[in-house]
């Protein structure tokens, strides 16, 4: 590296200078699925050794004293006991993204590592996400692009139409921030909205976008045309949609998940849009992901998956770089972690 001189105030230069070595980071991979985009790298390279998962096996006995960080994106690299246990010097886990199902909390905290994630730039994509895929499935955008550009494109089958989105109900179950985004775009769309949610919304935040608060899901699986899921998950949300609240859905509707695959039960999901118990589902979430080629979701007609991008816009992922850096270095510095993790909240 280069210093630039005395008063630079690179992280980098001021290590340098004090003769201190960057910070080494394990990193799930570099250019792979969950890894480190190649655009990130320069910026990342200046503050950190960067260290991938194959490195680090192939070479535990040197890195595993001095890596004293991890940076995961989702549930890349896994982070279990056996890893922890493994990293002495483990001081600080930077997560992307806001849900942070992937990590054991207690058992991070019983080794002294302290978490951090990224909750309040992912917001807005993932609810601009939860609209695209309610607007997709209801005016069957991925069937008609397909049709458009085959060969048969003059073929219009007369039950081919979509469903009016305004007007129609919107249920959101989780109405945390990402939740209350939908909201406020469906709001926009002239949807009527019913939520629910661990903790009711204060009033204003209600009538500022017209939902109305269910305390029971049942009410809301039974009303809506769109039920969207936003929830944190949990071991109380884990498979909270599954046989007998599809049933409870009218067979008009649609089911839409940008939260996480687990929330719904898949087999029972496969069964009910095999049977027509509901009209299809649009999944920016499942389990596992990416799911095996030869599975039943991938053959079905009335399903759109996309491949967990809720955040993937170039301005929020650098933000997310950003961020998760900036708690690493605050973290290995010792000073207050910004977007500490000290206990699950809502999405
Ligand atoms: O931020 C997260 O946890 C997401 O999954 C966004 O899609």
């Amino acid at each position: 590296f280069e210093t630039c001189g005395k008063d630079c105030s690179h992280q980098v230069c001021r290590m340098e200078l004090a003769g201190q070595e960057l910070p080494y980071v394990l990193v799930d991979s570099i250019g792979e699925r969950f890894g480190v985009y190649e655009d990130h790298l320069g910026f990342l390279k200046k503050r950190f050794h960067l260290i991938t998962m194959k490195e680090y096996l192939e070479n535990k006995t040197f890195l595993s004293k001095k890596i004293s960080a991890i940076y995961v994106w989702y549930h890349r690299p896994v982070i279990n006991e056996e890893l922890v246990q493994s990293l002495p010097n483990l001081k600080i886990v930077a997560s992307a993204g806001v849900g942070i199902d992937h990590l054991d909390l207690k058992l991070l905290s019983s080794y002294g590592v302290k978490v951090s994630n990224t909750p309040f730039v992912v917001s807005t994509d993932t609810a601009d996400m939860g609209m695209a895929l309610l607007l997709a499935s209801a005016r069957r955008l991925v069937e008609g692009h397909e049709m458009a550009v085959s060969p048969d494109t003059e073929y219009f089958p007369a039950d081919w139409l979509g469903v009016e989105v305004s007007g129609a109900t919107l249920g959101i179950l989780g109405m945390g921030t990402i939740g209350y985004k939908v909201a406020e775009r469906a709001k926009a769309f002239e949807m009527k909205i019913l939520y629910h949610n661990r903790n009711q919304r204060k009033k204003e935040e209600e009538s500022a976008v017209g939902a109305v608060y269910c305390k029971k899901i049942d009410y809301l699986l039974q009303q809506s045309d769109f039920v969207l899921l936003a929830v944190t998950l949990t071991p109380q949300t884990h498979k909270l949609i599954g046989k007998r609240e599809l049933e409870l859905m009218k067979p008009t509707a649609t089911l839409i998940n940008i939260s996480r695959g687990l929330v719904v039960d898949q087999d029972a999901l496969v069964e009910a849009l095999q049977n027509k118990v509901i009209k299809a589902a649009a999944l920016d979430v499942t389990y596992p992901e990416p799911l095996p080629r030869d599975h039943p979701l991938l053959k079905l007609k009335n399903v759109i998956i996309t491949p967990h991008i809720g955040s993937a816009t170039k301005k929020t992922r650098w933000v997310m770089v950003e961020e998760m850096t900036e708690s690493i270095e605050a973290g290995l510095a010792g000073l207050p972690i910004p977007r500490e993790v000290l206990e699950l909240k809502d999405m």
